[in-house]
């Protein structure tokens, strides 16, 4: 009896490392909600796979969350065995989008967006990272403490990756100190205004501001993004005048002409030669947020850019798919700033776009309540600026590319590639070895109505500029970091999201 309960004792350790052992194995393999499908170790396979070698067809195995390999059709006959496969035939397959300019509005005015129905909108709509704006939210987000409070509000509420830009303002741009601990605490990079954000905690930065944030930002090698407007005083006079109807589409226009832009960015160059290689400010980054003039401005920037300053430029779906003789007088869901010029401005967006001169796309998602909008009014000038767009982006960059001969490399290189250079995420971006299995599978083909029937996950579809239009480009599931977390209008159950600050 005595050497029994002895070597009961002496087997104690084993016995504990064996239970602990079980309960990982069953804590890692048991379903935990994060995804609608039970498996760590599976194949995706479809015709149309879009990788950074082209359009193949065969499929990509997953593993522990990342691409473990991909596996071209002549050489997957046969090479599982016994292993989970999920089949998408002819929809193609694509890394998940990455946008890099949302406003969740979260913490503080969750009641226009917030990260629950924003990043199930995300999902719904196959963008698997999204890059909050530090803006709408209340307070913004422009110092250690405020990202504490941004990093609580998403902990445990979101459905797809989450990454933070910070707010570089008066208060905080001449501070060196104040900044370099805000990029240590993990910000992506930093964003600006030259004009009046709408905002009250968010004042608009001067030239000044700018070059000093550059200067810090090129230690860290992270970008600053620029709303690139400035405000002209004529204009403003001539708006008053009760000649202008505020429900006129065209008065709203005049108060925001592309000279607004080009002056801005005309501004912006006089410093951004400072990130130049060998340059004070080498390794910073100057980003110009939703460009809408494709002229003048354009044309400043591609100069620019080709004398080796460091600038990429976004535009977004709406500047592509809408001119602004199609908007209805009235219609407040098309405001936002800048705004949506004429259609030979929109052509030669995309001419930009696709010749390589505009670097990639971003919703610029900008809810708010939809009483701001004053849609019963129509006043476009007192409204809410901000379009409505996150779950619709895809489809709405396919719906207009395709007149375009868009191809499904340069929807990839836009929406994944491109901005998770941006957001200086290596490990996504592309369906690659050792990436993260950030993945969208949609249909091209598809067609559906954009009405009160669909589907909608963001708070307040009813203000979006896209409602009532017919759209070609189904979302049909998402997966990120391997976990499927939407399936034909189906959520996973827990919000498993990753906060992405940067080291
Ligand atoms: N406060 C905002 O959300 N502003 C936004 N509004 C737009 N785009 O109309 C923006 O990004 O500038
Ligand atoms: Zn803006
Ligand atoms: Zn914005």
């Amino acid at each position: 009896m005595e050497f029994h309960k002895r070597s009961l004792f002496s087997l104690l350790p084993v016995i504990v490392s064996i239970l602990f052992f079980f309960l990982k194995f069953t804590l890692k393999t048991a379903p935990s909600g994060c995804s609608l499908l039970p498996h760590n170790h599976y194949w995706i396979s479809s015709k149309r796979i879009v990788t950074q070698d082209g359009v193949i067809s065969g499929a990509v195995e997953i593993k522990d969350g990342k691409v473990f390999s991909l596996v071209k059709e002549e050489d997957w006959h046969g090479y599982i065995r016994n292993g989970h496969i999920v089949d998408f035939g002819e929809a193609v397959v694509m890394p998940g989008l990455i946008d890099v300019h949302a406003h969740l509005d979260d913490p503080g005015r969750d009641d226009w967006e917030g990260f629950p129905s924003g990043t199930r909108a995300a999902a719904a709509g196959g963008i698997t990272t999204l890059i909050d704006m530090p803006l709408n939210s209340e307070p913004s987000t422009v110092s250690v403490e405020t990202l504490k409070l941004k990093m609580n509000a998403a902990k445990n509420r979101i459905f797809v990756d989450v990454g933070f830009w910070g707010g570089l303002v008066p208060d905080n741009a001449l501070n060196a100190t104040a900044l370099e601990g805000f990029l240590r605490a993990g910000v992506l990079g930093l964003k600006s205004f030259m004009c009046p954000s709408g905002i009250n905690d968010f004042p608009m930065t001067n030239i000044t501001h700018i070059k000093e944030g550059l200067s810090v930002l090129a230690k860290f090698k992270r970008p600053l993004l620029v709303h690139a407007e400035v405000q002209e005083d004529v204009v403003g006079e001539s708006v008053e005048d009760d000649k202008n109807d505020a429900r006129l589409y065209s008065t709203y226009l005049k108060t925001r002409p592309p000279s607004m832009e080009e002056t801005a960015i005309r501004n912006l160059l006089t410093v951004s030669e400072n990130t130049r290689a060998g340059g004070p400010s080498e390794g910073a980054h100057l980003h110009i947020v939703h460009l809408s003039d494709a002229q003048s401005s354009l044309d400043l920037l591609k100069k620019a850019k080709g004398r080796g300053d460091s600038i990429s430029i976004e535009t977004c779906p709406h500047y592509l798919s809408f001119s602004a003789d199609e908007i209805p007088d009235g219609d407040t869901r098309f405001k936002c700033a800048p705004p949506i010029r004429d259609a030979d401005n929109k052509e030669k967006l995309w001419e930009a776009l696709t010749g390589g001169d505009i670097d990639m796309l971003s919703s610029d998602h900008s809810p708010s309540l939809p009483d701001l909008k004053l849609l019963q009014e129509g006043d476009f000038l007192k409204a809410w600026g901000g379009i409505s767009s996150l779950q619709y982006v895809l489809p709405a960059t396919w719906t207009s590319g395709r007149k375009y001969g868009v191809t499904l490399e340069q929807i990839a290189s836009w929406w994944s590639e491109k901005p998770a250079k941006l957001a200086g995420q290596h490990l996504k971006g592309s369906i690659a070895v050792g990436n993260y299995a950030d993945i969208v599978a949609w249909d091209p083909e598809s067609e559906f109505d954009l009405d009160e029937n669909h589907s909608s996950y963001i708070k307040h579809p009813s203000i979006s500029a896209y409602m009532g239009r017919k759209l070609s480009g189904k979302v049909l599931a998402t997966f990120v970091r391997g976990n499927l977390v939407y399936k034909e209008g189906e959520h996973a159950p827990a919000a498993c999201g990753s906060r992405l600050l940067a080291q």
